[in-house]
């Protein structure tokens, strides 16, 4: 796409926020104003403002976008309810439901409840999204660019799936990263040098996910192409997929995670 993007309002500019302007930024950033008190920016082709009173009174977005944390939706929302007649508003906070969001902007405003991850920041980012009753076609497809500006989307037609994706793939890259913090420190433990360790544990991550990334074959089936019958993963691999270990780990973890997503909603 090489049109510009329509007119913008971004609602928190920090990790997740940042990391999707500078994907609009690729696609051609149109009139862009950030809203956030402590953003450090520099923000190039967007213009930062601390104050949402201070938005130019004829500025009209076509979408507004909610990326502060979601404790800040009560404080932060109901002065953009203004824009309900034509703006179609874009939530990637965790855990706030359409209706709580409508509650404070006008019920029947046009909301679409997203979830991205922050590989979002290297455009490699996953993205589920719902669209509530009220979005337009016309709304939906500019959240779907917006959306899809740093990486892959998809869209579901159920907002409670929204809690578990928000588990497994909006938390997922932090449980990456942790395999990686505990194999580098694995390694240390085994004597390897701490700065080979990095390395080595860096680069096993990121190779494995290019290979998955590039791969039609299933994740079982890459696992087993390492597993040489008698090796050296065999024995690893009986540890870690003991039922009481990883299988069951990884099962709570995203269960407490989507009960935490659902305890955010209000
Ligand atoms: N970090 C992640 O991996 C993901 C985060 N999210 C969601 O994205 C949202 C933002 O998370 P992060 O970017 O990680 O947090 P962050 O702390 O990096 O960014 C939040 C931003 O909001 C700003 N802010 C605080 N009060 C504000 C106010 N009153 N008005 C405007 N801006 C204000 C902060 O200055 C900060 O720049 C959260 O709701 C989170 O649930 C969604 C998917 C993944
Ligand atoms: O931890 C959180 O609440 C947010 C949502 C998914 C990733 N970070």
């Amino acid at each position: 796409m090489t049109d510009t993007l329509p007119p913008l309002l971004l609602i928190g500019c920090g990790k997740m926020g940042g990391a999707m302007l500078a994907g609009w930024r690729e696609r051609g950033l149109g009139e862009t104003i950030i809203v956030d008190p402590f953003a450090t920016g520099p923000f190039p082709g967007a213009t930062l403002l601390r104050d949402a009173a201070e938005i130019p009174a004829g500025f009209a977005p076509a979408a507004v976008i909610l990326a502060t944390k979601p404790q800040e939706a009560p404080a932060t929302l109901p002065i953009h309810a203004r824009f309900a007649g034509s703006a179609v508003f874009v939530s990637i906070m965790a855990g706030k439901t359409v209706a709580f969001m409508q509650g404070l902007l006008g019920a029947g405003s046009a909301v679409v409840r997203a979830m991205p991850n922050t590989p979002a920041a290297v455009r490699q980012g996953f993205t589920v999204a719902y669209a509530a009753p009220g979005v337009s076609a016309a709304q939906r497809a500019l959240a779907d660019t917006l959306l899809g500006a740093t990486g892959e989307i998809a869209w579901v037609e159920e907002e409670g799936l929204l809690d578990p994706v928000t588990a497994v793939s909006g938390g997922g890259p932090a449980y990456v990263f942790l395999l990686a913090e505990l194999l580098e420190r694995a390694a240390v433990e085994q004597g390897i040098p701490a700065d080979l360790a990095r390395r080595m544990a860096r680069s096993t991550v990121a190779g494995s996910g290019a290979l998955l990334a590039a791969s039609t074959e299933d994740a079982a089936q890459l696992r087993k192409n390492v597993t040489s019958p008698k090796g050296t993963t065999e024995r690893a691999l009986a540890v870690l997929m003991e039922e009481k270990a990883w299988p069951d780990h990884i099962s709570r973890a995203i269960a407490a995670a989507t009960a935490r997503s659902r305890e955010l909603a209000g």
